[in-house]
């Protein structure tokens, strides 16, 4: 889930999808003018049982908003209706300023699975044809997807006309194991709703097994609240965080952490948690991997980071490095938290989560 080299972790960011100017052409043999557009009649995608996913082509209805349940302080928000599916951890509704959103329709904690959801459309980012490939499988599809792919956002539609490659640019996401370059984009139409946050209480997780991505709540979130993911790598101060969500995805953030008002501080810190991040790829010193995977671990806190991804990779190189040095009181400590932390980026049944059980059940 973590891209050590700083590029955006949504959209399309290949020489061949995304070149260096990275507004996609204007003439475009796949454009659209938006039929349905932002409509909020959204047909949800196929999913692989789990139960908290939409079901294949299950239709989200008009709901309202249950009373009596607990809410987060200052989360009321207007009493709007509600586009769900009847049973489902989540709705997707009109947000001020933001197009469209995912909405939090019970409180969830962390790990929770919010939902899963398998790709409809999937592209190789590495290929010289990948534009084509994406036409040619676009074209494929029944004429009702179709039409829900270009429904979403296209954050480089001029004067409302959309295209497949501003959508796929927009939405298209990494689905590869972790650990794996990311030479395989999709789009989903649930997940493309996801905005973006600095802060973000949700992140996705590929499922190689089940072919399907799923989302994690990564802390404690109150029914009402929206959901939301980290387009980019947030270890970066507000400024170069900004640039690159205005060069990909053409907004400004003014999420909890880009509005705040004193914000030398979360950016000092955010600037050295890089640092130390790409510092512990580069180190060969044991005893040095140590002490960085320990610093950031307390920097991740004081930086109030709800994404456990951050965490998860400092406690995997944390307890390599105390196994190296004998560090039979720390490997264990490492091992603990780095479990917990797998469990709320990817559910039991992961991988990584499984090699993390690994590592706790040496002990
Ligand atoms: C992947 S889409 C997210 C869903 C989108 N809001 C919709 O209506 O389908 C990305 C686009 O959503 C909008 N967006 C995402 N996060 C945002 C945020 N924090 N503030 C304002 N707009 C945001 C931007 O227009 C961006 O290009």
């Amino acid at each position: 889930m973590i891209n050590i080299v700083k590029e955006p972790r949504l959209s399309v960011s290949t020489c061949c999808l995304a070149p260096s100017v990275r507004r996609p052409a204007d003439v475009d043999t796949c454009s659209w003018s938006g039929r349905r557009g932002h409509s909020l009649y959204i047909v949800a995608s196929a999913f692989a049982g789990s139960g908290q996913g939409v079901g294949a082509n299950e239709r989200l209805v008009a709901t309202t908003r249950s009373k009596g349940t607990r809410r987060c302080p200052g989360s009321a928000r207007p009493s709007v209706r509600r586009y769900v599916a009847a049973g489902h951890r989540y709705g997707i509704e009109e947000i001020e300023g933001k197009g469209l959103g995912i909405i939090a329709n019970q409180n969830l904690e962390a790990g929770d699975l919010v939902f899963a959801e398998t790709p409809q459309l999937t592209f190789e980012t590495d290929s010289n044809q990948a534009i084509q490939q994406v036409k040619g499988k676009f074209a494929a599809l029944p004429s009702k997807m179709q039409d829900e792919i270009m429904g979403l956002a296209d954050a480089w539609s001029s004067r409302g006309r959309k295209t497949l490659r501003g959508i796929i640019e927009t939405n298209g996401i990494e689905c590869e194991p972790a650990g794996q370059s990311i030479s395989r984009k999709a789009i989903f139409l649930n997940l493309s709703r996801l905005n973006h946050s600095c802060n973000a209480n949700c992140d996705y997780s590929w499922n190689e097994r089940d072919q399907r991505m799923e989302v994690y709540a990564q802390t404690a979130i109150c029914e009402g609240e929206e959901l939301s993911i980290s387009y980019i790598d947030i270890r970066e101060p507000r400024q170069v965080r900004q640039q690159m969500l205005q060069d990909n995805w053409q907004f400004r953030c003014s999420c909890s952490v880009c509005s705040m008002r004193m914000h030398a501080a979360s950016d000092k810190r955010r600037l050295r948690i890089g640092e130390l991040s790409a510092l512990l790829y580069s180190s060969r010193s044991s005893t040095k991997k140590f002490r960085i995977a320990k610093r950031l671990l307390r920097l991740y806190k004081e930086e109030n980071f709800a994404v456990k991804s951050y965490n998860l990779e400092a406690c995997k190189f944390g307890y390599d490095a105390a196994l190296e040095l004998d560090d039979f009181e720390a490997a264990p400590r490492f091992a603990q938290l780095g479990l917990r932390c797998a469990l709320i980026c990817h559910g039991r049944d992961h991988e990584t989560t499984k090699e993390h059980h690994g590592n706790r059940a040496s002990f």
